[in-house]
């Protein structure tokens, strides 16, 4: 069978009729099943992944993991197959436990963090922390594998065989410390199921991914399940008490038994941010902790990274990190990639700014947040994803409105939809706001708007390097696009 064979219950796996069987591979896709592979065919949004058991034993798959009804609909081929065949009542949380042991390992010490704003911020801000401490860590999720050992993602919390892969690579590399981002889509699919951690973070809860999720129930359940199921016993649960939610995420953490560290401005939390002073470079902030009261600066702009390094700070002391030496590392923090990045500035001081904001209550803290950093005017340009949830779109239009002084309303990844139309949605909350379709001439219309002590913030693309339309992905980037908006206004370019 080879060193790179296990045996289903070396995997924890039983099969139907009992019989050990040794696979070589696993697969989630039929189109990637090898000889000996055990291919998982799960229930899907679009169909189920028992269609494609005929396909995958033609490939040569030794095993199949999948349900009752997966099994159903390929009773006849599996019938007519000497394949193991495991039946699960939730195959995605099985598959997730079995990716866990085929690779077998993972960094001793994992964080996860959950909420609508703020995952890849708070996982990359743990990350830092924990190398300014001396340890080999990564982070995890939207932005990659990033830190000491490094691979692309294409998703934020990648499916099981994909995230326990790339976990077992970086603790191979030597790596220690993992802080990876929970994303609801991988919450309600169990991605993470077979991930041990220490301690989980939770930011905020407002509205996203309303296409995926039946309700909003649906997709707060689906965040609620880090502490409710994939978070042990003897885990710590560091919650964001600001947010109104974070009570009720509090009450299911304590249910199930979790110590919970609160964090807010809420003076009843256990780390309360007493003060904040900000200025053009980022802020000073005092929080206090364990009876003790730390000053420390950030460099970091906008009021909300003080509350997403509250909770990166709880999820590195909770697992194990000094608090003295925690706050002690944090102005060395430095801006998270397309997060309130200052990317340019015009020769009469007025400043652009990058951000991820792609949620109505993102542009709405992202546009506040710069206001105590600005004197001048806001202006913002605000365009909503393709294939995305809809209902977003008018709500991200009215945020900009009611936050900036001016709003340019641009495209943002179509991708298979008429970028008019979405347009017209995000326009419908932003009735005065002008429209500019092609991203890089809404660029520079906003750099041209501003004068002496102006801001603009450019939202939704933040680190993305492209723009996504129907199939194509066009290099773009909002970054590289206001520094060459700047040059071309100001003269300096070459
Ligand atoms: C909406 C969604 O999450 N879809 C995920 C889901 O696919 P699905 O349920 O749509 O699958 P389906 O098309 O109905 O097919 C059913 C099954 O048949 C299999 N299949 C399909 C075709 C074939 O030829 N052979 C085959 O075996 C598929 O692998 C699947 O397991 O299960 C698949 C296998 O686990 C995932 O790869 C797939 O993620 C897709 C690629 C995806 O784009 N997901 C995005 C929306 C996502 O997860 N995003 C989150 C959120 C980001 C954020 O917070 O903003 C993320 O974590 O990145
Ligand atoms: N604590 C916060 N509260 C409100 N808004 C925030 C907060 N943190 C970040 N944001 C906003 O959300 C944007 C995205 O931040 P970030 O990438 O950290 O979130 P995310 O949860 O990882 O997003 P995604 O769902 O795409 O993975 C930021 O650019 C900012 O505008
Ligand atoms: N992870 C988010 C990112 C959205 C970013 C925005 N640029 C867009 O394309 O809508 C999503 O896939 O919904
Ligand atoms: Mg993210």
């Amino acid at each position: 069978m080879g060193a790179d064979a296990k045996s289903l219950s070396e995997l924890g796996l039983t099969a139907r009729g009992g019989a050990d069987a040794f696979v070589t591979g696993l697969a989630v896709d039929s189109r990637d099943v090898k000889d000996g592979y055990l291919f998982a065919a799960l229930p899907g949004t679009r169909m189920h992944g028992g269609e494609f058991i005929q396909y995958a034993l033609r490939m040569g798959a030794a095993a199949v993991l999948t349900d009752t009804e997966g099994a159903e609909i390929a009773r006849d081929v599996l019938d007519g197959s000497t394949a193991a065949v495991i039946i699960a009542a939730d195959p995605r949380q099985t598959l997730a436990f079995t990716a866990a042991l085929w690779f077998g390992a993972q960094p001793d010490t994992v964080v996860a963090v959950t909420g609508t704003n703020g995952k890849t911020s708070v996982a990359s801000f743990v990350r830092r922390i924990w190398q300014l401490l001396g340890h080999q860590a990564v982070n995890l999720g939207t932005t990659g594998v990033e830190g000491d050992w490094e691979a692309p993602l294409a998703h934020t919390t990648p499916e099981p065989i994909t995230l326990h892969r790339a976990l077992a690579g970086a603790t191979e590399a030597g790596i220690t410390h993992a802080a990876m981002e929970a994303s609801s889509h991988g919450l309600a699919q169990r991605r993470l199921d077979g991930v041990n951690l220490r301690a989980a973070g939770f930011t905020n809860f407002t509205q996203d991914h309303l296409d995926y999720h039946e309700s909003f129930e649906a997709y707060f359940d689906a965040k609620a399940g880090l502490f409710a199921r994939v978070l042990p016993e003897d885990g710590i649960a560091v919650i964001n008490i600001d947010d109104a939610r974070g009570v009720d995420m509090v009450a299911i953490a304590r249910a199930r038994g979790q110590e919970v560290m609160t964090v807010g401005r809420d003076g009843g939390a256990d780390m309360t941010l007493l003060g904040q002073r900000f200025d053009g470079t980022g802020q000073d902030v005092r929080i206090r902790f364990g009876g003790e009261t730390f000053q420390t600066r950030l460099n970091l702009v906008g009021g909300f990274q003080a509350e997403n390094v509250m909770i990166a700070a709880g999820l590195v002391i909770a697992s194990g990190a000094e608090p003295d030496r925690v706050f002690a590392v944090l102005p060395e923090l430095e801006t998270v990639r397309g997060r309130m990045q200052l990317a340019a500035t015009r020769t009469n001081g007025a400043a652009v700014y990058v951000d991820y904001a792609h949620t109505p209550d993102a542009v709405a803290t992202a546009c506040q947040a710069l206001r105590p950093h600005v004197m001048g005017r806001l202006v913002a340009i605000v365009g909503a994803g393709g294939d995305r949830d809809a209902g977003k779109r008018p709500l991200m239009g009215a945020a900009a409105a009611e936050h900036a002084d001016q709003v340019i309303v641009t495209d943002d990844n179509p991708r298979s939809e008429d970028p008019a139309s979405i347009r017209a949605a995000v326009l419908d909350g932003a009735p005065e706001a002008t429209e500019v379709g092609d991203r890089a001439e809404a660029i520079l219309r906003g750099v041209d708007a501003l004068g002496p002590g102006d801001a603009l913030l450019i939202c939704g693309k933040g680190h993305e390097t492209g723009q996504i339309v129907g199939d194509t992905v066009y290099p773009f980037d909002d970054v590289e696009q206001a520094s060459v908006a700047v040059a071309a206004l100001d003269g300096k370019l070459a």
